[in-house]
């Protein structure tokens, strides 16, 4: 449904491309982007929203170009970037009018639809206060409200959990979800437990390549056998984590247990563990897991 094929965008004054001949098909379920800060994404998003235009490369629609002629997919679009921001002097209400009305959404259906949207962002206590007043969390939710306006086919959302809370954050991945059943949606981030439990489909993005693309399955096997467990004292933590690339650290009473990627068994008693998405998103971003070489060797 949506393809962005080859597509580049060199920033004036850059030597490197923030995405570089990058190509992507979305067909209706949820794709996480993965990748760390600086990789691109938010590049690849706001191209493929059609707020940026590619260098070079081309973003089809249904088989037609984006790029040339974006109302159609505008049209289609549900779309939160980064650093959305908002009108502070109008209230809730007042402000996803005001957005309904820019999109085309007649008048009536808009009303309904935002009283409706008000309450699944559980913002309906909150409607009559201006949006000035507002915690950065609660101005995500309106930012998630805004991309449902129009009932879009396409959703593009540029790490729409930064500033949730746990319970609002689990709320949001499960209603992307659903959504996803029928509807394309790109959701990027830089945490991988945002698109963990959710997404069927995960491409990770380093240095604005294209690292990596499948189910978290497929994933998941590029790191089999090479996770390991060990457990040290806490002055041998340097020398690890300068050995190897380290997943997770945890100080017990016996001593430091630490996660980490390796090809074979790293040191005598260290135990073998089933990947998880964590280890596979490193492994990927940090290259595949072989042990540098010992300090002095
Ligand atoms: N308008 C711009 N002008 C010049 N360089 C830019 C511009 N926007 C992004 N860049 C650069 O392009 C690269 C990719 O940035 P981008 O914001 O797309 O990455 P990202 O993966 O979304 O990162 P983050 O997670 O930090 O938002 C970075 O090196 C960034 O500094």
């Amino acid at each position: 449904m949506l393809d962005l094929r080859a597509v580049t965008k060199r920033y004036k004054g850059r030597a490197q491309p923030a995405v570089d001949d990058l190509t992507l098909r979305l067909t209706p379920g949820l794709c996480g982007l993965l990748g760390p800060n600086g990789a691109g994404k938010s590049t690849l998003l706001r191209i493929a929203a059609t707020v940026t235009r590619p260098t070079a490369g081309t973003v089809l629609f249904h088989g037609a170009d984006a790029v040339a002629g974006p109302q159609p997919l505008r049209r289609a679009l549900g779309y939160l970037p980064q650093d959305f921001g908002v009108y502070p002097n109008l209230t809730a209400r007042e402000f996803l009018r005001y957005l309904a009305a820019a999109k085309g959404v007649p008048r009536a259906a808009a009303r309904a639809r935002i009283d409706d949207l008000l309450e699944l962002v559980n913002l309906t206590d909150a409607v009559k206060r201006p949006l000035g007043t507002y915690s950065g969390g609660m101005l995500r939710r309106i930012g998630i409200a805004q991309v449902l306006l129009a009932d879009p086919q396409v959703i593009i959302v540029d790490e729409p959990t930064a500033g949730l809370d746990p319970e609002e954050r689990v709320r949001f991945r499960n209603l992307l979800g659903e959504l996803a059943a029928e509807r394309v949606v790109l959701l990027s981030t830089h945490i991988v437990s945002d698109v963990e439990s959710v997404a069927s489909d995960i491409a990770v993005l380093t240095a604005g390549r294209l690292r990596a693309r499948g189910t978290p399955e497929e994933l998941l096997r590029t790191v089999a056998g090479q996770v390991w467990e060990v457990l040290v004292d806490p002055a041998s933590v340097p020398a690890v984590q300068a050995r190897y690339t380290v997943s997770r650290l945890a100080r017990t009473p016996e001593g430091v247990r630490i996660r980490l990627l390796s090809p074979h068994q790293p040191y005598e008693g260290a135990a073998p563990l089933p990947p998880d998405l964590e280890d596979a998103y490193l492994a990927l971003v940090h290259g595949p897991p072989t042990a540098r070489a010992p300090e002095g060797a």
